[in-house]
Protein backbone atom coordinates (compact mmCIF):
# COMPACT_ATOMS: atom_id res chain seq x y z
CA UNK A 1 0.00 0.00 0.00
CA UNK A 2 -0.26 1.32 -1.43
CA UNK A 3 2.07 0.59 1.41
CA UNK A 4 6.22 0.33 1.25
CA UNK A 5 10.46 -0.61 0.47
CA UNK A 6 10.09 0.70 -3.07
CA UNK A 7 11.96 0.67 -6.12
CA UNK A 8 10.34 0.96 -9.04
CA UNK A 9 8.50 -2.01 -8.04
CA UNK A 10 7.30 -1.04 -4.66
CA UNK A 11 4.33 0.43 -2.97
CA UNK A 12 3.76 3.75 -2.18
CA UNK A 13 1.27 4.23 0.42
CA UNK A 14 -2.31 6.26 0.13
CA UNK A 15 -4.22 6.60 2.52
CA UNK A 16 -6.81 8.48 4.22
CA UNK A 17 -10.20 8.09 6.47
CA UNK A 18 -8.59 8.05 9.95
CA UNK A 19 -5.38 9.71 10.38
CA UNK A 20 -2.25 11.81 9.47
CA UNK A 21 -0.40 9.12 8.16
CA UNK A 22 2.71 10.32 5.98
CA UNK A 23 3.63 10.64 2.29
CA UNK A 24 5.12 7.58 1.38
CA UNK A 25 7.25 7.18 -2.01
CA UNK A 26 6.44 7.77 -5.40
CA UNK A 27 6.28 4.62 -6.53
CA UNK A 28 2.91 2.99 -5.84
CA UNK A 29 -0.30 4.16 -3.89
CA UNK A 30 -2.38 3.14 -1.20
CA UNK A 31 -6.09 3.96 0.16
CA UNK A 32 -7.08 3.38 3.70
CA UNK A 33 -10.30 3.01 4.39
CA UNK A 34 -13.09 2.12 7.13
CA UNK A 35 -13.38 -1.33 7.39
CA UNK A 36 -16.75 -2.67 5.99
CA UNK A 37 -19.37 -3.20 8.22
CA UNK A 38 -19.47 -6.66 9.83
CA UNK A 39 -21.37 -9.35 7.73
CA UNK A 40 -20.22 -7.84 4.59
CA UNK A 41 -18.88 -10.87 2.99
CA UNK A 42 -15.13 -11.28 2.59
CA UNK A 43 -12.37 -13.57 1.49
CA UNK A 44 -10.07 -13.49 4.69
CA UNK A 45 -9.42 -17.02 4.45
CA UNK A 46 -7.90 -16.96 1.47
CA UNK A 47 -5.61 -14.14 2.23
CA UNK A 48 -4.21 -14.77 5.52
CA UNK A 49 -0.39 -16.04 4.95
CA UNK A 50 0.11 -12.87 2.32
CA UNK A 51 1.88 -9.69 4.67
CA UNK A 52 1.46 -6.31 3.51
CA UNK A 53 5.07 -4.64 3.11
CA UNK A 54 4.90 -1.89 5.95
CA UNK A 55 5.35 1.36 4.13
CA UNK A 56 7.13 4.29 5.97
CA UNK A 57 4.41 6.74 4.84
CA UNK A 58 1.93 4.35 6.46
CA UNK A 59 3.79 4.72 10.19
CA UNK A 60 0.77 5.87 12.04
CA UNK A 61 -0.80 2.25 10.96
CA UNK A 62 -0.14 -0.96 11.74
CA UNK A 63 -0.48 -3.15 8.67
CA UNK A 64 -2.49 -6.74 9.39
CA UNK A 65 -3.44 -10.27 7.68
CA UNK A 66 -4.50 -10.02 3.63
CA UNK A 67 -8.01 -9.99 3.75
CA UNK A 68 -8.63 -9.27 -0.22
CA UNK A 69 -7.35 -9.06 -3.67
CA UNK A 70 -8.32 -6.81 -6.65
CA UNK A 71 -6.87 -7.27 -10.22
CA UNK A 72 -3.65 -4.64 -8.65
CA UNK A 73 -3.77 -5.03 -5.45
CA UNK A 74 -4.11 -6.24 -1.79
CA UNK A 75 -6.21 -5.43 0.60
CA UNK A 76 -4.93 -5.42 4.31
CA UNK A 77 -6.72 -5.15 7.79
CA UNK A 78 -5.06 -2.44 9.72
CA UNK A 79 -4.61 -0.40 12.71
CA UNK A 80 -4.38 3.20 13.32
CA UNK A 81 -2.40 3.85 16.52
CA UNK A 82 -3.43 7.18 16.93
CA UNK A 83 -6.88 6.84 16.87
CA UNK A 84 -7.83 3.01 17.57
CA UNK A 85 -9.67 2.92 14.32
CA UNK A 86 -9.98 -0.26 12.36
CA UNK A 87 -9.44 0.31 8.63
CA UNK A 88 -8.47 -1.66 5.11
CA UNK A 89 -5.33 -0.44 3.40
CA UNK A 90 -5.34 -1.09 -0.19
CA UNK A 91 -2.26 -1.46 -2.02
CA UNK A 92 -1.56 -0.86 -5.14
CA UNK A 93 1.95 -1.78 -7.10
CA UNK A 94 1.89 0.80 -9.63
CA UNK A 95 4.44 -0.72 -12.09
CA UNK A 96 2.04 -3.48 -12.43
CA UNK A 97 -0.92 -1.34 -13.90
CA UNK A 98 -0.76 -1.09 -17.46
CA UNK A 99 -0.68 2.38 -18.32
CA UNK A 100 -3.87 2.47 -20.44
CA UNK A 101 -5.26 1.54 -16.85
CA UNK A 102 -3.67 3.96 -15.01
CA UNK A 103 -5.98 6.53 -15.40
CA UNK A 104 -8.38 4.56 -13.98
CA UNK A 105 -6.80 3.53 -10.49
CA UNK A 106 -6.55 7.20 -10.05
CA UNK A 107 -9.89 7.84 -10.29
CA UNK A 108 -10.90 4.97 -7.38
CA UNK A 109 -8.13 6.16 -5.59
CA UNK A 110 -10.02 9.47 -5.41
CA UNK A 111 -12.72 7.95 -4.71
CA UNK A 112 -11.89 5.88 -2.09
CA UNK A 113 -10.02 9.02 -0.35
CA UNK A 114 -13.95 10.33 -0.17
CA UNK A 115 -15.53 7.31 1.07
CA UNK A 116 -16.46 7.07 5.12
CA UNK A 117 -18.30 3.83 5.84
CA UNK A 118 -19.76 3.76 9.34
CA UNK A 119 -19.86 0.57 11.49
CA UNK A 120 -23.74 0.01 11.88
CA UNK A 121 -22.98 -1.16 15.62
N1 LIG B 1 -12.94 -1.50 3.14
C1 LIG B 1 -12.86 -2.84 3.08
N2 LIG B 1 -13.14 -3.60 4.15
C2 LIG B 1 -13.03 -4.96 4.11
N3 LIG B 1 -12.64 -5.66 3.02
C3 LIG B 1 -12.38 -4.95 1.91
C4 LIG B 1 -12.46 -3.53 1.87
N4 LIG B 1 -12.12 -3.12 0.61
C5 LIG B 1 -11.86 -4.25 -0.08
N5 LIG B 1 -12.01 -5.35 0.68
C6 LIG B 1 -11.79 -6.75 0.27
O1 LIG B 1 -10.70 -6.80 -0.63
C7 LIG B 1 -11.13 -7.34 -1.88
C8 LIG B 1 -10.36 -6.67 -2.99
O2 LIG B 1 -10.78 -5.33 -3.08
P1 LIG B 1 -10.34 -4.45 -4.29
O3 LIG B 1 -10.98 -3.12 -4.14
O4 LIG B 1 -8.85 -4.48 -4.43
O5 LIG B 1 -10.83 -5.23 -5.56
P2 LIG B 1 -12.28 -5.41 -6.17
O6 LIG B 1 -12.92 -4.07 -6.31
O7 LIG B 1 -13.00 -6.45 -5.38
O8 LIG B 1 -11.91 -6.02 -7.59
P3 LIG B 1 -11.19 -5.30 -8.82
O9 LIG B 1 -9.82 -4.87 -8.41
O10 LIG B 1 -11.14 -6.38 -9.85
O11 LIG B 1 -12.07 -4.14 -9.20
C9 LIG B 1 -12.62 -7.11 -1.91
O12 LIG B 1 -13.28 -8.02 -2.75
C10 LIG B 1 -13.00 -7.31 -0.45
O13 LIG B 1 -13.10 -8.69 -0.18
Amino acid sequence: MAPTGMGSSAERPYHHGGGNSGSGNSNGKAAVVPAKTPGTPRREQSYRLEKAVQDPGLKDYRLGDCIGKGAFGSVYKAFNWGTGEAVAVKQIKIADVPKSELRMVEVEIDLLKNLHVRRTR
